[in-house]
């Protein structure tokens, strides 16, 4: 993977367009906006933890220079445990006792820890739609196994189903807090629950708790998701103010990572809401582009529904130009929620180098391409890890045998049991294709609609899973009963089927038209399922494509195909080339399971080069004052 790029001058916010400077320290302002007072935080406020720095912290505070190099007292700042656990960290003194020399126990004595919060819309395992949720899911457990301290805060979704079950092991932390937005103050409780090192934080309110999934229903989307949502901002932003996780706040020194539109609020209420008070003035923001396609527009009416004093209206205003209004008298006037994030976050983040640099361009911008561009210096990319141990063929519990790459027998048991689950005749030798994922345009689906009927005239077998759009739902009603010995479509989410459809296919097919990481290539590769991808975003970073004339070892030999452009003829000559490679080049076809297996797709590489980002977020100050 390439390093990330270095940091350029930091952006003041003189430069930003629309943002006041000197927001009015109103004091009848404070009331109406209802932020916690956290003077008494003061001595929480951070958990820098500081092991054996020359001089100067991080975040330049004082730290003595130890010569035994054990825990160093940081000047300002009180050491805190783990909210769940009280955590010496004397493994890193005694590794350093063990071998000084050793690069990597170097590093992790001038490592710095934070205090990061993670605000999104959804949190496997308690809440999955798509990939959002795959890494709010894992990320922060691989952030906090590097001593960070991190809270993940999400809604408290209650379906009235058995998803509701995935909740039972957390508890009212009986912090009832009131938040201002929508005209009138809202009363949020916080649900805890400690699991693998982090503080999952589920906001109650009413307004979570209904059928359906967590943005809609069978009649589409909910009406009230910009409250569900600026709801959500309200509460995460009280969080680490309120909460004592562990017996400590978080307090005002952290680094809120919002994700996507849904937390888009976030950075625009430290902005506007509490640093016009002296509050949160040590804190940071990230916004994570996961999807730049989803931006939070709504009209421009609803800008008092948000919480937000009225002079920041400019921040978040979007007008649309005249041919994308909808009538004479759309006046194109919306406020759009990623925006607002976008122009006042300290710094953005994408899910891969390539999607950062796509988003701006027109063609993969979304109207937002010259904003972002504008921020390129704060703009980076990290290509998203996966969960190793949810996604682990060798104790897979979804899956009907296990099996390594030393024992690839189990992956055949798997295949067999796929068919014959899905009706299909058992055939170990014919070539089983997948696919998984959303039903709609960014992937692809109309592709892989106007490619089937070729395909299928092969001796190919061809199983769908996913919901979406209704006209590609019935599509694959009816190309099943067309094809009844060839292909099954599996219309719904369902996690356990998506586990088995990776073990048990030969191919995955990703014919993504925008790809900003994307998952299932990368589950894919571990189960040795060969991607066959667009060759777009974070698939053109993580799938390389078959070369079979380069030498055994060298490590050019590939993994799968990333076929580009992206046309019809296009994806079948990739997948006929895989098809092939799988009938008459068994070697070739072993070598290419065996890479993808072994391939490093933990959080490892991933979590060091977030690591970097937050070094810088705290070096510069904050974007707006
Ligand atoms: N019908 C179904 N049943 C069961 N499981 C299903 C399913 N449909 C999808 N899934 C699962 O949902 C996840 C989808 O993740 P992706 O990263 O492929 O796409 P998504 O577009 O949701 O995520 C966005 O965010 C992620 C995370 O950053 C980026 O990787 C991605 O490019 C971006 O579009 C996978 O875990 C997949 O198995």
């Amino acid at each position: 993977m390439k390093t990330l790029l270095l940091p350029s001058p930091v952006f003041i916010s003189k430069s930003i367009p629309n943002i006041p400077q000197n927001s009015p320290l109103n004091s009848g302002f404070q009331s109406k906006l209802g932020f916690s007072c956290c003077s008494k935080t003061r001595n929480n406020c951070a958990r820098l933890r500081v092991i054996r720095n020359n001089n100067s912290g991080e975040d330049g505070s004082v730290v003595s220079d130890d010569e035994n190099g054990v825990f160093d007292s940081v000047a300002e700042f009180q050491l805190i445990p783990q909210s769940g656990e009280i955590e010496v960290s004397n493994s890193h003194a005694d590794k350093m006792e063990e071998s000084v020399d050793d690069e990597s126990a170097q590093e992790n004595l001038e490592k710095v820890t934070y205090n990061i919060v993670f605000v999104t819309s959804e949190a496997s395992p308690y809440s999955k739609t798509g990939g959002l949720a795959d890494v709010c899911g894992s990320l922060p457990i691989a952030l906090a196994s590097r001593g960070h301290r991190v809270m993940v805060v999400s809604p408290r979704y209650l379906h009235g189903g058995p998803s509701d079950e995935k909740l039972a092991g957390t508890t009212n932390l009986n912090r009832a807090t009131k938040v201002y937005c929508s005209g009138g103050v809202q009363q949020v409780d916080f649900f805890h629950e400690y699991r693998k090192g982090v503080d999952w934080v589920f906001v109650d309110h009413p307004c979570y708790s209904r059928p359906g999934n967590p943005y809609g229903d069978d009649n589409g989307a909910f009406g009230d998701n910009q409250f569900r949502f600026t709801l959500l901002c309200h509460a995460a932003c009280e969080a680490p103010l309120v909460l004592p996780l562990g017996g400590f706040t978080y307090g005002q020194k952290c680094l809120f990572l919002a994700n996507d539109w849904h937390a888009g609020l976030v950075p625009v209420l430290l902005a506007a809401k509490y640093r016009p008070h002296g509050i949160y003035k040590d804190a940071r923001s990230i916004i994570m582009i996961h999807n730049l396609a989803h931006q939070g527009v709504e009209p421009a009416s609803t800008f008092c529904n948000l919480g937000l004093p009225w002079e920041w209206y400019g921040t978040l205003e979007w007008i649309f130009p005249t041919w994308a209004r909808t009538h004479a008298l759309d006046t194109g006037q919306t406020v759009n929620i990623l925006k607002g994030a976008i122009v006042t976050a300290d710094r953005i983040l994408t899910v891969s180098q390539g999607y950062s640099w796509e988003i701006t361009t027109p063609e993969g911008g979304y109207g937002l391409n010259e904003l972002l561009s504008s921020r390129k210096f704060v703009l980076d990319g990290i290509t998203n890890g996966i969960d190793v141990t949810e996604w682990d063929p060798s104790s897979d519990k979804h899956i009907s045998s296990n099996y390594t790459v030393d024992d690839l027998s189990g992956k055949i048991a798997c295949k067999m049991a796929l068919q014959k689950e899905l009706g299909l005749p058992l055939r170990p030798d014919c070539v089983l294709i997948g696919f998984i994922g959303r039903l709609d345009y960014q992937k692809g689906i109309d592709i892989i609609l106007s490619a089937t009927p070729a395909l299928l005239q092969d001796d190919v077998q061809f199983v769908m899973l996913g919901s979406g759009e209704r006209q590609y739902e019935e599509w694959m009603s009816a190309t099943e009963e067309a094809f009844k010995n060839k292909f099954r479509g599996w219309v719904g989410f369902n996690v356990p089927i998506s586990h088995k459809i990776t073990a048990g296919c030969d191919i995955l097919l990703m014919p993504s038209r925008y790809e900003p990481c994307g998952l299932n290539q990368q589950y894919a590769m571990r189960y040795g399922t060969i991607p066959v991808v667009h060759e777009t975003g974070g698939l053109r970073e993580t799938v390389k494509t078959f070369n079979p004339c380069a030498e055994e070892g060298e490590g050019e030999e590939g993994t799968g195909w990333a076929f580009s452009p992206l046309t019809r003829e296009c994806m079948l000559d990739a997948l006929r080339m895989a098809i092939k490679t799988y009938r008459e080049h068994k070697t070739s076809w072993e070598g290419l399971m065996r890479r993808g297996m072994e391939r490093d797709c933990s959080w490892d590489n991933a979590t060091v080069q977030y690591e970097k980002v937050f070094q810088w977020v705290f070096t510069d100050p904050p974007y707006v004052t």
